[in-house]
């Protein structure tokens, strides 16, 4: 199952100097580290085909698993090792593909909402680690995190040409909580605006789809992406899955709840500044 945070393209595009704070939770091993830029929680490694990933830990046993290319989130384990994310058995972890499951960043095109290629490119960019992040508004002392940075290269320019810092801040905190923060800056020196979408393309771990029910869509709109986005509307009782679904649901609140019956597992998923979810 996937669950898509689309932002409103409506919404997502009142974007001169853009600086939009997107926080969506659904969520130390003390580990010596060479780099001296990490949090202590966090070891930086190599994944499959040589790819570098850093894996933040919590001292209480949950983890996190965080590739530079893409910043793409692959694992997200709670305190009893159990993996909270689906990736496919066939992702392939080799640039350009874009990794299938974990966590995908759309940017700055969610879906085809635009003349780039599906889901945007920052997915299938090697990020780097931010060592020197702006503060936060809010701080979080006990959480364990790493700050990712993205720019445009010039090859970039030719195809979206806007200068721009994208920062994530992916962190774990004690509960095992999980929690992403996207900043995108407008850095053009002319001051030019420029419009974008955004999602956290989530692919979250269930049991048996037929046992699972999300809790917080009901009675809202949805574009039905079975039905070339005809905009319809969702009934009175909490989602559950017969047959294949891919629908985008506009104006969704703030928290949405994913209830695995079979896994006797909720993911609560609190999100804000995306309006969309899918
Ligand atoms: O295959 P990708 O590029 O990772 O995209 C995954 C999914 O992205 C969603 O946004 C689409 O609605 C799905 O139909 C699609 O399967």
């Amino acid at each position: 199952m996937s669950s898509d945070k689309a932002p409103n393209p409506t919404a997502a595009s009142a974007a001169s100097a853009i600086n939009a704070s997107i926080d969506t939770s659904s969520g130390a091993r003390a580990v010596a580290n060479a780099n001296a830029s990490l949090h202590p929680g966090v070891e930086s490694s190599k994944g499959l085909n040589g790819l570098d990933k850093l894996v933040l830990h919590d001292p209480r046993g949950s983890s996190a698993e965080v590739y530079l290319y893409g910043a793409h989130v692959t694992s997200w384990k709670n305190d009893h090792g159990e993996e909270l994310l689906f990736v496919s058995s066939k992702a392939i972890f080799k640039p350009p593909k874009a990794i299938r499951g974990g966590i995908p960043l759309c940017f700055p095109q969610f879906s085809n909402l635009g003349s780039l290629d599906a889901h945007g490119f920052a997915r299938n960019r090697v990020w780097s680690i931010d060592t020197d992040p702006s503060p936060f508004p809010t701080n979080s002392p006990n959480k364990v995190s790493v700050d990712l940075i993205l720019k445009p290269t010039e090859e970039d320019m030719k195809t979206w040409p806007y200068s721009y810092e994208f920062r994530l801040r992916v962190a774990l905190g004690p509960g095992g909580d999980l929690t992403l923060i996207s900043r995108i800056r407008n850095t053009n020196t002319d001051g030019k605006p420029f419009t974008f979408t955004f999602a956290y393309h989530t692919y979250f771990s269930v049991s048996d789809i037929s046992e699972v029910r999300v809790e917080g869509l009901e009675t809202l709109d949805y574009l039905d992406n079975m039905q070339n986005r005809k905009r319809c509307t969702e009934q009175g009782d909490a989602i559950t899955f017969e047959s294949e679904v891919d629908k985008i649901y506009l104006s969704t609140p703030t928290k949405i709840a994913i209830l695995d019956h079979e896994k006797k597992r909720t993911f609560v998923i609190r999100k804000d500044g995306l309006p969309d979810a899918g």
